[in-house]
């Protein structure tokens, strides 16, 4: 018998909810070590609920979350904070800082988590940066690149304390289709080549189809999971919502 692999995340019956409403009702599912899993869904179904509460942003109102093994929702101190450093961000703006480069960028974090001195933080830094292939933009403000390189600047920047997994908010979001097949190659390298588990909120149908290993779709209605599976099975789903989702996009 195969030895059983510890999902990197497990999430077991998570209740989110704002005040009194609830926007996800007994989620459960799992991430596996090195995918690429991605999180589909219309508008306001709870995407980025989800990822706020994967990332330790914000505390279920029912149920637990399991990173690499670890009780997430009730951990706290040193613990939580170990814990947090195995997750790293991409989200959906970037949220680069405008008035220091791109070095200073990546820096910053290993400045305020690591006691690694300068050459070491540079270092680690500019191969972060050539990670993503912007080893020649070091010295670039964020207003003087492009939204793709930002982005990839951004992931570059979520990746430096190295983490043992990613999270990105609609990376593909506002790109245009050639820069978004260029991130699509990069989530595909990250994951290829250094092993990296990469959880993506999407609603990029080709992003998707190039990039996931597994999709869960999110549904407003039952703020449930309304399908699970690879592309491929999703794209024949039985049930119609789900069908047509993809449908619509191969028609474009
Ligand atoms: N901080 C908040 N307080 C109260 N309600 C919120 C909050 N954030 C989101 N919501 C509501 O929760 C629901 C899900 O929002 P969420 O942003 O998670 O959806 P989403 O799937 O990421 O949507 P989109 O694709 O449009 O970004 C929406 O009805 C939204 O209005």
């Amino acid at each position: 018998m195969e030895p059983a692999v510890t999902p990197i995340i497990e999430v077991q019956g998570l209740t989110a909810a704002y005040g009194e409403e609830s926007i996800l009702d007994n989620l459960s599912f799992t991430v596996g070590r090195g995918e690429v899993f991605v999180i589909l869904g219309g508008s306001g179904c709870g995407k980025s609920t989800l990822l706020k509460h994967l990332i330790g942003l914000y505390r279920p109102a029912k149920g637990n979350i399991f990173i690499d093994g670890e009780d997430l929702v009730s951990s706290f101190g040193e613990s939580r904070q170990a814990l947090l450093r195995k997750i790293g961000v991409m989200y959906q703006n970037g949220a680069l800082f405008g008035s220091m480069t791109l070095l200073e960028n990546l820096c910053l974090p290993l400045e305020e988590f690591t006691e690694l001195p300068e050459t070491a933080r540079n270092l680690i830094a500019t191969m972060n940066l050539s990670l993503v292939g912007l080893a020649d933009y070091h010295h670039y403000y964020p207003a003087e690149i492009s939204g793709g390189m930002r982005k990839r600047a951004a992931i570059a920047r979520a990746m430096v304390l190295g983490p043992q997994i990613l999270f990105l908010d609609e990376p593909s979001a506002g790109l245009d289709p050639i820069t978004s097949a260029e991130m699509d190659e990069l989530i595909l390298r990250l994951a290829g080549s250094l092993g990296m588990t990469i959880v993506v909120v999407s609603h990029e149908l080709p992003s998707i189809r190039a990039i996931a290993d597994r999709v869960i779709m999110l549904d407003k209605e039952t703020k449930g999971i309304s399908a699970r599976g690879t592309p491929q099975q999703l794209a024949h789903s039985t049930i119609p919502q789900v069908r047509q989702f993809f449908a619509r996009q191969a028609g474009n």
